[in-house]
């Protein structure tokens, strides 16, 4: 059973989406794919190829010059700034640089995107209790970042993408600052938020892991998806 998401609903839609940055890069050039609930799926392609635009459509960090984009069937490029918030209730993102608050600690940093969402306040403390221990950091709750290691602080990252239960995690580079042992922690933890229902999308350049974790793979290449297989293969020598 399914715990997000409706059967049959569509997560990502994208009808020929062009981004045109201000400078003239036309970062993506007619992109069309659909990602459907409870899937896992490796954005992959050589660097500057327009990964991160893709991406940074799907949470609303960029708009689409043309085309259509629509996440859990809202048109990104209507929404309004001031709405953002709400349509990222149901999205939860993971950086290669964690972005944590350095003045928060762990418990404070994944409590604050409770908060962002008016989250009802009595339930705050068990819930955020609740992710910590998931991603295996009860013992840490109250180490502020730079108490931290990089793999600590990803797995806080990770708590704070999923507190809020969304039917989205979205992740960019989300081992790239991290060994091999704290990535391969880190890609169980995505797996079992796969496994319990949410679609995750994952732009990386980690060829073991795609080749290891066999997902679906969409290959960008200066601006266009030139690839796109289940339990495909990350396809470059990098
Ligand atoms: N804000 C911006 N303004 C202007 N150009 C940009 C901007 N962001 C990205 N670009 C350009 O758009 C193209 C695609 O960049 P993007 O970051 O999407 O690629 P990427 O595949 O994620 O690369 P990498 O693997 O190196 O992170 C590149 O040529 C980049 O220089």
């Amino acid at each position: 059973m399914r715990v997000c998401g409706l059967e049959g609903d569509v997560v990502i839609e994208m009808h020929g989406v062009w981004k045109v940055y201000p400078n003239g890069v036309e970062a993506l050039r007619g992109i069309d794919v659909r990602v459907e609930p409870g899937e896992f799926v490796y954005v992959v392609g050589p660097s500057g190829a327009g990964k991160s635009s893709f991406i940074k459509l799907m949470y609303r960090e960029e708009k689409p010059d043309h085309g259509v984009v629509l996440v859990n069937g809202v048109n990104v490029k209507r929404v309004r700034d001031w709405k953002i918030p709400h349509v990222r209730r149901k999205i939860g993102i993971v950086f290669q640089d964690y972005k944590l608050l350095p003045n928060m600690t762990a418990f404070e940093n994944v409590k604050f995107a409770m908060e962002a969402v008016e989250a009802p306040k009595r339930k705050m403390k068990a819930r955020v209790e609740e992710v910590l221990e998931l991603v295996g950091l009860s013992d840490r709750i109250h180490a502020k970042p730079n108490q931290l290691s990089g793999g600590e602080q990803q797995r806080v990252s990770i708590a704070r993408a999923i507190v809020n239960n969304p039917s989205l995690v979205i992740a960019d580079e989300p081992t790239g600052n991290l060994d091999p042992e704290n990535s391969w922690d880190i890609m169980y933890l995505l797996e079992e938020i796969n496994n319990r229902g949410t679609t995750v999308v994952m732009a990386t350049h980690n060829k073991e892991i795609v080749n290891t974790l066999r997902q679906r793979v969409i290959a960008i290449e200066q601006g266009l998806i030139v690839r796109d297989e289940l339990g495909g293969e990350y396809g470059y020598e990098d």
